[in-house]
């Protein structure tokens, strides 16, 4: 109704959708907890599209794998832009990110040097790094099962800065960890305010304020946090560039495209390639506020939820493991091909989890039809990944943990193709997620670590009882469930031997 008193009658409807509020449109359906079980049950209701009106601001969730594909994969051209943010983007240097940098040529010049480092063939370089952090990691879940989180963020914190940087984290203190902690709070609960609006992107003309001005205090906190990511983008990239100097640089996203350089001694890097990958190695750190690691945190969470929840799983899972790998070595990426079931659990955990329901929204920058529905020139496009992932027809009985439905489908190449949850749980077309196949390994691996040298199963309370673990989701972009209790112990003596072998 509000639309229609200010804006001119659509050339089609718009999509369907709740009913919003006058003046405040649908902005009481965004903050409900678990905004992802309220989208799914908008998909029941309004179909294939969901749409809102929230201050101004169209909103568009896609709830099927054909309309998500048909526009922001086949139509990319015009639904592949980015919410332009003033405060993060302008004001605190955030729009030298991939995530946050128009479509465009900064942003097609990034996605380049990310498919180059990160492409298939340069991921067999990293292997060896991401089985130097496992151990520690297994370790540490040992010693404290209740900080589950804190250890999975060291552990993806650690594995990021040696892949990005060839820099190994040395303990939980160290200092690039910590800057990079520290930027990546920054983000998530400052320069976005925590999923807050600021002012100045509401009225973009506020950014004209003097920083002296009352009420002008935010441009002062931009100055300061703008320095703060200038320094996380520069010191551990000059670290490189050091290490490259003295013939001492591991094998890193940034090394490997300043490979040119490094042959020839006295050549400079081109500024414009310094300052892309720069910030192009950045941007894989906070490229979305605590992107890479909030959805690593998430997916590794939601697998250990899985197997204290389905015991008979995991003991399958270490049958297979124990007849291939044996006992007296930890996995590594190469027996991948011969653990179908171990793959079938990685691949569940990403539907049954749906780590990242809400992927960054895409912008529209042309007005659109589709399937006789308007969608406006501006509005935030994303796909409803709980929706895709709980669709009873793609994946028959979807809330149930069930690796076996891809091992022995009852169905064409074609439709277990659309069953594979990594056609989804990365995002569609131009804006896919670029640490896709990087990714894939080494949460793979820490799964399947986990698997072969660990007993994980419920809590047990002081009178023998055993304790369902407490699911509560309290983070609002991450399926990210809260601490809960469980128990673990190494396998046997033999897995312990194995977890505490130093530098094997
Ligand atoms: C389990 C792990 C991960 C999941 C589920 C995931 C998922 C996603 C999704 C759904 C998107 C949005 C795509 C879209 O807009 O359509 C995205 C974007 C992105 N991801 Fe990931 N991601 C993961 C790990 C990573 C890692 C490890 C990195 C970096 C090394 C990374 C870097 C990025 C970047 C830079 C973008 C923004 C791309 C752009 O705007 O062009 N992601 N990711």
């Amino acid at each position: 109704v509000h639309r229609q008193l200010t804006k001119q009658k659509p050339p089609a409807p718009y999509p369907p959708g709740p009913n919003p509020l006058p003046i405040l449109g649908n902005v009481a359906d965004l903050t409900t907890k678990e905004l992802w079980l309220l989208a799914k049950k908008w998909a029941n209701k309004y179909g294939s599209i969901t749409y809102l009106h929230v201050f101004g601001q169209d909103l568009v969730y896609l709830n099927t794998p054909e309309v998500a594909f048909e526009l922001l994969d086949k139509r990319g051209a015009i639904y592949s832009d980015r919410p332009r943010l003033v405060m993060a983007g302008e004001l605190c240097g955030c729009e030298n990110m991939v995530a946050f940098a128009p479509h465009g040529d900064t942003s097609r010049r990034q996605r380049k040097l990310m498919q180059t480092a990160l492409g298939l063939s340069s991921i067999k370089t990293y292997q060896p790094l991401f089985e130097l952090e496992t151990r520690p990691f297994l370790k540490r879940l040992v010693e404290d099962p209740f900080g589950f989180r804190d250890h999975i963020r060291q552990y993806a914190g650690g594995l990021t800065l040696l892949i990005l940087y060839g820099y190994q984290v040395q303990s939980v203190n160290d200092p690039f960890l910590r800057l990079a902690d520290e930027c990546v709070w920054l983000i998530s609960n400052r320069i976005l305010s925590g999923g807050g609006i600021w002012p100045v992107d509401v009225f973009p003309s506020l950014k004209r304020l003097p920083e002296w001005f009352p009420g002008a205090g935010f441009k002062r906190n931009a100055a300061t946090w703008k320095k703060k990511m200038e320094e996380f983008a520069d010191r551990p990239y000059k670290f490189v560039l050091d290490e490259m100097d003295k013939g001492t640089a591991r094998s890193s996203f940034v090394s490997v495209l300043l490979d040119d350089v490094a042959q020839s001694k006295d050549k400079e890097v081109d500024p414009q390639l310094g300052f892309d990958v720069r910030w192009t190695a950045n941007s894989m750190f906070s490229g979305r506020p605590s992107h890479s690691s909030g959805s690593i945190i998430a997916t590794i969470s939601q697998f250990i939820l899985a197997m204290v929840q389905h015991p008979e799983v995991l003991k399958r899972a270490q049958a297979e493991v124990d007849a291939v790998v044996g006992k007296n070595r930890l996995p590594v990426c190469e027996d991948r091909e011969s653990l179908p079931y171990c793959d079938a659990i990685f691949l569940e955990t990403f539907r049954w989890g749906v780590p990242a329901p809400f992927t960054l929204p895409h912008r529209l920058t042309e007005d659109d039809i589709y399937d006789g529905m308007f969608i406006p020139k501006g509005s935030l496009v994303s796909h409803n990944e709980s929706a895709i992932f709980r669709d009873e027809k793609l994946f028959p009985d979807p809330y149930s943990f069930n690796p076996d439905r891809y091992l022995h489908p009852a169905v064409d190449e074609a439709t277990a193709r659309r069953r594979d949850p990594r056609a989804y749980a990365f995002g569609f077309g131009r804006r896919r997620c670029p640490g896709a196949n990087l990714v894939e390994s080494p949460v793979w691996l820490l799964m399947v670590s986990v698997i072969a040298t660990l007993d994980i199963g419920k809590a047990i309370d002081d009178q023998g009882r055993e304790i369902e673990p407490e699911v509560v989701f309290d983070d609002s972009i991450f399926r990210l469930p809260n601490p809960f209790k469980f128990s673990v112990s190494p396998r046997s003596e033999h897995a312990l031997k194995v977890l505490t072998q130093e530098g094997a």
